[in-house]
């Protein structure tokens, strides 16, 4: 596990956009795993500023996302799809047929979880996954309590997610109470993982995902676990840890 300690969430996003697309320079072909919420929205800005530039081509590249609401329209303006258009993929060459969403009109969600799963075998996995990190240490939409075991599957969201997620909607009872998401399994068969956190909102679960026993109250504890994992957090999101190195 590494963990690097940045000063604010600039540097946080410059570094997480410097990973990714070191990855796609050295592999054109890669496959990426992408995470929505407002952390990775500052790294997408950087990626984009890099392709204006030439310095990333995208256009072998292969995108899968995390996840998406469960019985929003694709074209829906808090939809996954949505968010992913507006901050990167409108932006860059990735060519569509490369971008893999779940589809969170699918009527029958167990074969499009089922397929999702099967169509990121069929590409080789995910070469580097990126990840928030709920205030309840979940990550993807797995919530507290999921099964470590579970691929990618149709979960039923958290009270505290529902809440903290209601800022981006017109009203509390506007957020979707279901939601697509790639199960720990399938999040912990990439082959590289970074995390992303900012602020003190995301201190304990930071704290308890890196210093915590490994359960599933704390979906992310799993990611002790994990080969070639990188925590690329703020001061505000290090605050917690007892290790004095990661202080800043
Ligand atoms: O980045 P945010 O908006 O704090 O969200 C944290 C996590 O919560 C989610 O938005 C889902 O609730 C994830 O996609 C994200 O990783």
């Amino acid at each position: 596990m590494r963990i690097i300690v940045v000063d604010n969430y600039e540097e946080m996003s410059k570094k997480a956009a410097i990973m990714m697309a070191s990855q796609v320079v050295l592999k054109p072909n890669s496959v990426l795993g992408l995470a929505t919420g407002s952390t990775p929205v500052g790294m997408y800005k950087e990626l984009v500023n890099m392709y204006k530039v030439g310095e990333v081509d995208f256009s072998d590249v292969k995108t899968f996302n995390l996840d998406e609401y469960y019985g929003l329209d694709k074209n829906n303006q808090q939809s996954y799809h949505n968010y992913m258009m507006e901050n990167l993929f409108d932006h860059i060459n990735v060519k569509e047929e490369n971008i893999n969403i779940p589809n969170g009109m699918a009527e029958n969600v167990e074969k499009e979880c089922l397929d999702y799963d099967r169509r990121i075998e069929e590409v080789g996995g995910i070469d580097i996954q990126v990840l928030g990190i709920g205030a309840n240490g979940h990550i993807g939409f797995n919530e507290p309590n999921v099964s470590f075991e579970a691929g990618t599957h149709l979960v039923k969201l958290d009270e505290k997610t529902i809440k903290d997620n209601s800022r981006f909607f017109d009203s509390i009872g506007e957020v979707p109470t279901t939601a697509v998401s790639m199960g720990i399994k399938t999040i912990m068969m990439s082959k590289k993982i970074i995390l992303l956190a900012n602020g003190k909102g995301k201190a304990e679960a930071i704290k308890k995902t890196i210093e915590g026993k490994i359960t599933p109250e704390v979906p992310a504890s799993i990611l002790q676990l994990h080969k070639d994992v990188t925590f690329i957090i703020d001061k505000e999101a290090a605050n917690e840890l007892s290790n004095v190195k990661f202080k800043k």
